[in-house]
């Protein structure tokens, strides 16, 4: 991701950071209000059930009770029982004694009229039939609930049902199972109450936020309209909006920490590590007196997702110093075997010369990675060079013990960008080297009158006597190439012969190289 990219996702991400945990609190601040409303609501209709049952069971005792009476039915003692039982039975308004379907006397007295039973709308488990709305004979007034048991009922005024305290604005609905309506409070539609009972237990219709309860052949239900609870939604998002305010804050500190550590050379070189952003580039090694190609030492380029190429000077400095150039190594020697593999397996005077890091070379953890990955490719272990600069020799002992192991394998050792450090001739004695690269700055003096033209000649006499192969490096001109023939340096790499190259333009060159003249 390039650098605008990342700025645009920081700044949409920090947005939604600000937005969605700010959001979620105003809206779950909704939630628990509405949840809150709903326990209130419940309590209500449950309430509303309690006094249901209180009622019926109290006229169902005063029934069982006028059931239990020995006397002459409609004697002056059965009314007068009758009107006890009802004076003493908050619920009931009038008890009734009915002979071969016809009411014969209540409490009041004897009746004249012909009065019906009626037809029960439904019949409790304790054989208590009950009709839910019916006009009383005796008493005017608004519908009555009658409850039979064999020969007698009373009559229940439905308010008695739903005679519970509720706060102002709460709707309150008792209902038969069947849904016809025994009794409200505070005016509830009984179109919405209808309506409601067959849903779910509690839940929000339009504008009214309601709970029922359920109990044996009675239904209530508590309702309100919405804007009741908008204080207590104020009350929850003063509670909740600092929190969101705090997670926001929190997202928001994340977005950036992570934007910056993304945006600094370091996050991208590690990303660029984990998405495996490097491609190898080879400059041809050629043998300065016939011009035939060698081999090539493998340079490592960081590919961003633009297509650009990264120089490695820019980026392995900082590798080496956080400790990623191991990973870095890891990927390079990988690369070489996908791009090289054919080509080294079909012409075995081929090498390859990898460039290790002073990590790599002081704790010899390169050499397992190697042999697994030459593993099954049929490449020799002596295609593969190694070099290291002098950096890499800083911790002598332990150098050598890399630089013996890799030469048991079959490795040759290079010893890169020679004359650029500190190292002395019985310094370099005591490492068992193969080769030896005299650095650019030396070739770039063959031919000048600067004052370290006359090294070149001295390092070139040191590799010979220390029986090393020679390979200048950074050889432009062909007065330079002249030169190192003249003082039997056997190879040479540089722009004179080949740039660095993809593994296909290097491939093809190799083969140009060696075909016969
Ligand atoms: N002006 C000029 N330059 C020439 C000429 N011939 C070769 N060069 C450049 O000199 C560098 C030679 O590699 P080096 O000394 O190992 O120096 C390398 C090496 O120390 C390091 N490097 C490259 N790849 C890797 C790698 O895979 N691992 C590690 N640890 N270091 C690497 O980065 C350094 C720079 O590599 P590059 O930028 O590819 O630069 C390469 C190459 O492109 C020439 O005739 N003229």
């Amino acid at each position: 991701m390039d650098r605008s990219r990342i700025i645009v996702t920081a700044v949409v991400l920090a947005l939604l950071g600000a937005i969605v945990p700010i959001a979620a609190m105003v809206h779950l601040s909704w939630i628990q209000a509405v949840q809150k409303e709903h326990k209130r609501l419940q309590l209500f209709a449950s309430r509303a059930i309690a006094r249901a049952d209180i009622s019926r069971g109290d006229a169902t005792a005063a029934l069982l009770q006028i059931d239990q009476f020995t006397g002459i039915r409609c004697s002056a003692d059965h009314i007068a029982r009758m009107r006890q039982l009802t004076i003493n039975t908050r619920s009931t308004e009038e008890m009734g004694y009915f002979e071969n379907g016809l009411l014969k006397c209540s409490s009041w007295g004897l009746t004249e009229g012909r009065v019906a039973q009626t037809v029960p709308d439904f019949t409790t488990r304790d054989g208590i039939a009950v009709t839910a709305r019916m006009q009383p004979v005796m008493s005017e007034g608004h519908l009555l609930m009658a409850l039979r048991y064999k020969d007698h009922n009373v009559l229940v005024d439905p308010v008695r049902f739903v005679d519970v305290i509720v706060d102002p604005g709460v709707q309150l609905a008792l209902t038969t199972e069947t849904g016809i309506l025994l009794g409200a409070l505070n005016g509830p539609d009984p179109a919405r109450i209808e309506k409601i009972i067959a849903g779910p237990d509690e839940g929000i219709d339009d504008d009214l936020l309601f709970a029922t309860a359920r109990g044996t052949g009675w239904i209530a239900v508590a309702a309100e309209p919405k804007s009741q609870i908008l204080d207590s939604v104020r009350q929850q998002r003063l509670l909740l909006l600092p929190l969101g305010a705090f997670m926001a804050a929190f997202i928001i500190g994340m977005v950036v920490w992570l934007s910056r550590r993304r945006l600094s050379p370091l996050g991208e070189l590690q990303i660029a590590v984990r998405k495996r952003e490097f491609i190898v580039h080879y400059q041809p090694i050629v043998e300065l007196r016939t011009g035939n190609c060698i081999g090539a030492e493998a340079l490592v380029r960081w590919k961003r997702p633009n297509g650009s190429l990264v120089r490695p000077d820019l980026f392995i400095p900082l590798a080496e110093e956080s400790g990623l150039i191991t990973a870095i190594t890891d990927q390079v020697i990988a690369l070489v075997v996908f791009d090289l593999n054919r080509l080294l397996v079909a012409d075995r005077s081929i090498h390859i010369a990898i460039n290790l890091s002073a990590t790599d070379v002081s704790t010899a953890r390169v050499l397992p990675v190697i042999e697994k990955a030459l593993q099954h490719t049929g490449i020799e272990p002596q295609q593969i060079w190694l070099e290291a600069t002098e950096r890499g020799f800083v911790d002598i002992n332990s150098a050598r013990s890399t630089v013996v192991r890799a030469r048991e394998l079959g490795h040759a050792v290079v010893i890169d960008d020679f004359g650029t450090g500190y190292s002395s001739l019985s310094y370099l004695e005591g490492l068992p080297l193969d080769a030896l690269k005299i650095d650019k700055s030396f070739i770039d003096t063959i031919s000048t009158n600067s004052a370290t033209s006359s090294v070149t000649p001295h390092i070139i006499g040191m590799a010979k006597t220390l029986k090393l192969k020679i390979v200048a490096e950074g050889v432009e001109t062909q007065a330079q190439a002249d030169y190192l023939v003249e003082h039997d340096v056997e190879y040479g790499q540089g722009w004179l012969f080949a740039r660095p190259m993809p593994a296909a333009e290097f491939i093809a060159y190799c083969r140009q190289a060696k075909a016969p003249a």
